[in-house]
């Protein structure tokens, strides 16, 4: 199946400032990925860059087989919700559902419908006087209902509460089901990416840190204890601290020796690689 996303040297500047540097990346179809990254990373970067909103200073990237924005039917198959949500203020929400029929060619009206009679939006109320939540729900819907292959979020429930956040991926997981979509979500908080992704890119300094399958990157890192210096040589030390090393470790696993290992959540793996790209010189600074 064609790849959802795929990068080759893909790279980034904004004048002196590398937003992202060298990056390769191939995703498999279907996921659900989590982009995480402190800020300043490149999140944004990359997925204005998929969605065709900047074009790379170098390299390459393909979204679902093709270049980004390649044409009419290409835009028609990617949904993007900007950070923050961004609305028409002064349009209704009605006006928001009429403006999506008329722009995308794969509108679905009784979508739409749907998940705005589940929020229990009010068609007439102006997008300025949402809250936060509701925002990011009627752009979620709106972003649902084009139907699209690929849903592109950034950051969508950055600044809602817990209740909200979790409601909001909740819609999030139901779209991405309903429609068959893969989809991409950055975000900063990590329970939230634990929660809903499949696939993690650690993006820090500029680079792509960690990129996988998020059951085949915890079943090789783990949180060693004990005496690490006698691991294989091909165990790879990713972060040290006074809960111990978090290590990749080479396959077949070692078994036994003098060290324990404990299996690490999405959380711990993730923060264990930032920890390691914050230590080492940033390509924004070099
Ligand atoms: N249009 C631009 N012009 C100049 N520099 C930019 C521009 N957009 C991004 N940058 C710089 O590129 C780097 C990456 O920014 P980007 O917005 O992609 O990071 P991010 O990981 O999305 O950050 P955040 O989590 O804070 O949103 C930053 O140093 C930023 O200042």
């Amino acid at each position: 199946m064609t790849p959802v996303l795929e990068a080759s040297g893909l790279t980034k500047r904004y004048g002196h400032r590398t937003a992202l540097a060298d990056c390769d990346l191939s995703v498999p179809a279907g996921r659900v990925i989590g982009l995480v990254g402190a800020n300043g990373a490149g999140k944004s970067t990359l997925l204005h860059l998929a969605c065709g909103l900047t074009a790379p200073t170098s390299g390459t990237i393909r979204v679902l087989g093709a270049a980004p924005a390649a044409g009419p039917a290409h835009l028609a198959r990617v949904g993007f919700v900007a950070q923050g949500a961004p609305l028409y203020a002064e349009l209704s929400v009605a006006d928001h559902l009429k403006l999506g029929a008329k722009l995308n060619p794969r509108w679905d009206p009784d979508l739409a419908r749907r998940r705005l009679a589940r929020l229990d939006l009010d068609p007439r109320q102006r997008a300025g006087r949402l809250s936060g939540g509701q925002r990011a729900q009627l752009a979620l819907a709106v972003a649902a209902a084009k139907r699209p292959d690929l849903l592109i979020f950034d950051e969508p429930a950055a600044a809602l509460d817990p209740l909200a956040r979790h409601a909001f991926l909740d819609h999030l997981m139901e779209s991405v089901r309903e429609l068959g979509a893969a989809a991409i979500l950055s975000s900063h908080t990590l329970p939230d990416v634990a929660r809903v992704c499949d696939y993690l890119i650690v993006l820090a300094g500029s680079r792509i840190q960690l990129a996988g399958e998020v059951t085949e990157l915890l079943a090789t890192h783990a949180r060693i204890t004990g005496d690490p210096t006698a691991l294989p040589a091909a165990a790879e030390t990713i972060s040290r601290s006074d809960r111990g090393a978090v290590v990749r470790l080479p396959r077949p696993l070692p078994v036994d020796g003098p060290w324990q290992a404990d299996p690490l959540d999405l959380e711990e793996l993730a923060l264990a690689y930032l920890d390691r790209a914050e230590r080492l010189p940033t390509e924004a600074h070099r």
